[in-house]
C-alpha cells in the first residue's frame, strides 16, 4: 500500500490505493514524440474481442476491432471510420483512470486498465465502466517490445493529462455518510455506486458516519472540527439535511470564512431531499450517485451564498430556503409520511390545498432594484447563463470571521424607513428600500437556488452567488387554483402564475401572526417565531463538474 499523504493511515486509504500516474518526468513521456495516432488495440480480459482504444478531440472512444487485426497497435484507422463503428465516447472529464504495467521485459503484452462514467447520450443514468486487457507487441526482440511498451505507457499518460487537464488527480476526500438518510439506503449507495467510482479514481477516502443532532459525531461537530487543509472536498452522503448542518458547522467557527472558502462541498444524493445536487447537476441527476461521486474527483469549485437567519439570540446559516406556510408545513407535518420518500412532499401539499388553509403574516423586505419586475429577472438569468461563470473572488473580507449582521442579533428592530409602513399589499413598481406587508398567505418561500426539490423549481431566476435572496409569496387561493399552482412546477411555472408575487430582495423579516405552526430553515424545522434574513455573497463552495450551476434559459409567456 502506498501513502502519498502523511496525514492519512493506513485505514483512511482504499486497499488499492496507487497514485495515479501523473508525473510529467516519467520515462516513457520523456523525450518522446507523440505517435501519428492515438490509438491503441487492446484484447479485453472480459469479453476477449479486440477494442480500438482512440485519444479524440471529444474524448477516449472505444470501438470494436476485427479479430484479424489482432498483434498491431494500429496507426491506420481513420476518424470516420472510427465513429461509424464507435461503441462508445467518454468525454475525457468522464475518465477516472488509465494504468498500464509489463509483468516483465520479455513479455509479449502490456497489460491497460482504464476506468471511466458512462452516460449513455451524455444524460442517462451515470455507470462506472472499466476496462481491461493486453496490448500485445509485435516486436521479434525484446529491445522492439520495450519500446511498443514504452508507447503503451505514454498512451495511458496521454490519457490521464486530457482526463485531468486543471484537476488535481487524487483528491483527498473526507465524506461524512448518513446512515439513515432518504429511506435508509446511504450505505448500501455507498457499497455499490459510490466508493467504487473514488476507488477507480484513485481518491484518498475517509468514511465517516454522522450522528443525530443530539450526539457528539452530528455533522455540525464534525464540521466544526474539519481540517480543511488536510482534504480537498467534503463530501456528504446524504441529503440536504447533513449540507445544512456541515454549513452551520463550518460557519461558526472562530475561523469561518477561510473554513468556508477552503472546504468545497459535494453532496451525493441519499436523503429525501437532494435539492442542492439538482441545482449543481441538473434534475436529470437528482438521484444520480455516480454523477455526484464524478463530481467529487473531478468538480469545479462553485461559489455559494449563504444567508443568516436570525430568531431571538440564535443565528443559523441556510444555503437553500426558508419556508413558512403550506410549504413548511408539507415538508415539517408530513415525517410519518417519510417512508414514502419524495412523495410526502406532493401528498402534504395536496392536503393542504384542499383545506385552503392560509397563514396571517407581517413581512418586510428589501426590495432590490427591479426586483419586482418577473421580465426582468428572467432576461438577466438568461444573459448570466450565456456567460462563463465569473471568477471567485477569494480575496473580499477581512480575516477569517464571517461578516457582521446588518440586522444584529436578537430581537432588533427594522431599519427607521421600515417602521410604520404597513400597506395590505404592495404597489406594481418599487423603489429600492423596504416595504412592508401584512396580509394571510398560502405559503411565503424564500429560496437561495433555483430548485427546492426535485420536481420544485420555485425561482428559476435565483442566482446562487448575486448576493440576494428570491421571495415567492402566494395568497389566498381556490382550491383548484391551489391544485394547479403545482402544474409545471418542475419546469418553473410557479414563478410565471399571477397568483405569485415575486420579489428579489437583499434582507426580509418574516413574523407569524398566529401562535402555531412551522417554519423550516433548509427543510430543518426552527421555533415558529419571527425570523431576520440577510445574505452574504459567495460565503461557500460547491463543486459542480460544469464549474457553475445548472441552468436553462426562461422563456417568458
Ligand atoms: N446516525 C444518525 N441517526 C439518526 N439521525 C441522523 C443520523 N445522522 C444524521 N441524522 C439526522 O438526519 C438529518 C439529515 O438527514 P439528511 O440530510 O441525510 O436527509 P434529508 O433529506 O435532509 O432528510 P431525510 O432524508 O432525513 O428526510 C438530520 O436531522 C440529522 O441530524
Amino acid at each position: 500500500m502506498v501513502s502519498c499523504c502523511p496525514c492519512f493511515n493506513s485505514d483512511d486509504l482504499h486497499d488499492d490505493y496507487i497514485p495515479l500516474p501523473m508525473s510529467p518526468t516519467s520515462a516513457a513521456a520523456n523525450g518522446r514524440a507523440l505517435p501519428d495516432q492515438y490509438e491503441l488495440l487492446l484484447v479485453s480480459k472480459q469479453s476477449q474481442s479486440p477494442v480500438n482504444l482512440l485519444l479524440l478531440d471529444e474524448g477516449l472512444v472505444v470501438t470494436r476491432r476485427k479479430k484479424n487485426a489482432l498483434g498491431q497497435v494500429a496507426a491506420s484507422l481513420s476518424i470516420s471510420k472510427a465513429s461509424s463503428s464507435c461503441i462508445k465516447t467518454f468525454p475525457y472529464l468522464q475518465v477516472l483512470s488509465a494504468r498500464s504495467t509489463r509483468s516483465s521485459p520479455e513479455a509479449t503484452a502490456t497489460r491497460v486498465s482504464i476506468a471511466a462514467v458512462y452516460s449513455k447520450g451524455g444524460t442517462g443514468p451515470a455507470k462506472l465502466f472499466q476496462l481491461e486487457g493486453d496490448v500485445h507487441e509485435v516486436g521479434h526482440d525484446r529491445e522492439e517490445r520495450e519500446r511498443g511498451s514504452c508507447r503503451v505507457e505514454w498512451w495511458c499518460e496521454e490519457l490521464m493529462r486530457r482526463a485531468y487537464d486543471g484537476v488535481k488527480p487524487n483528491r483527498r476526500l473526507r465524506v461524512l455518510l448518513n446512515p439513515i438518510g432518504g429511506k435508509g439506503k446511504a450505505k448500501q449507495l455507498w457499497e455499490t455506486d459510490i466508493s467504487p467510482v473514488l476507488r477507480a479514481a484513485a481518491c484518498v477516502v475517509k468514511v465517516e458516519h454522522t450522528g443525530p443532532s443530539s450526539s457528539p459525531s452530528n455533522a455540525t461537530n464534525l464540521a466544526r472540527t474539519h481540517d480543511f487543509t488536510a482534504y480537498d472536498a467534503l463530501v456528504t452522503v446524504s441529503g440536504d439535511g447533513i449540507v445544512h448542518e456541515v454549513l452551520n458547522g463550518l460557519a461558526c467557527r472562530p475561523d469561518g470564512l477561510a473554513a468556508l472558502r477552503s472546504t468545497p462541498i459535494i453532496p451525493i444524493p441519499a436523503g429525501s431531499g437532494n435539492a442542492l445536487q439538482v441545482n449543481l447537476e441538473g434534475p436529470q441527476r437528482a438521484n444520480d450517485c455516480v454523477w455526484a461521486a464524478l463530481a467529487a474527483i473531478k468538480g469545479t469549485p462553485v461559489a455559494l451564498d449563504l444567508c443568516s437567519i436570525t430568531q431571538k439570540d440564535k443565528r443559523y446559516y441556510s444555503f437553500l430556503s426558508q419556508a413558512f406556510g403550506l410549504m413548511a408545513d408539507l415538508d415539517l407535518g408530513t415525517e410519518h409520511l417519510r417512508w414514502m420518500g419524495d412523495t410526502r412532499f406532493t401528498v402534504g401539499y395536496v392536503q393542504g390545498a384542499l383545506t385552503r388553509r392560509t397563514y396571517p403574516v407581517e413581512l418586510a423586505v428589501k426590495i432590490a432594484p427591479n426586483g419586482t419586475d418577473k421580465a426582468f429577472l428572467a432576461k438577466s438569468y438568461n444573459d448570466a447563463l450565456a456567460r462563463p461563470p465569473p471568477p471567485i473572488d477569494d480575496q473580499s473580507g477581512a480575516g477569517d470571521a464571517l461578516p457582521e449582521l446588518q440586522f444584529g442579533t436578537a430581537e432588533d428592530e427594522l431599519p427607521e424607513e421600515a417602521r410604520g409602513r404597513v400597506h395590505q399589499d404592495l404597489p406594481e413598481r418599487l423603489e429600492e428600500g423596504w416595504h412592508t406587508l401584512k396580509t394571510d398567505v398560502q405559503f411565503v418561500y424564500g429560496g437561495k437556488l433555483p430548485f427546492v426539490a426535485k420536481d420544485v423549481k420555485l425561482f428559476p431566476p435565483a442566482s446562487g452567488n448575486d448576493g440576494l435572496i428570491d421571495l415567492a409569496i402566494v395568497g389566498p387561493i381556490s382550491r383548484m387554483d391551489a391544485l394547479s399552482g403545482m402544474d409545471g412546477a418542475a419546469t418553473g411555472q410557479i414563478f410565471h402564475n399571477s397568483n405569485t408575487r415575486y420579489y428579489r430582495c437583499s434582507s426580509y423579516r418574516l413574523t407569524p401572526l398566529t401562535p402555531k405552526g412551522y417554519v423550516s430553515i433548509d427543510g430543518e424545522s426552527v421555533p415558529h417565531e419571527p425570523f431576520q434574513v440577510e445574505v452574504h455573497k459567495a460565503l461557500a463552495r460547491c463543486l459542480a463538474l460544469k464549474g457553475s450551476f445548472w441552468g436553462k434559459q426562461i422563456s417568458m409567456h
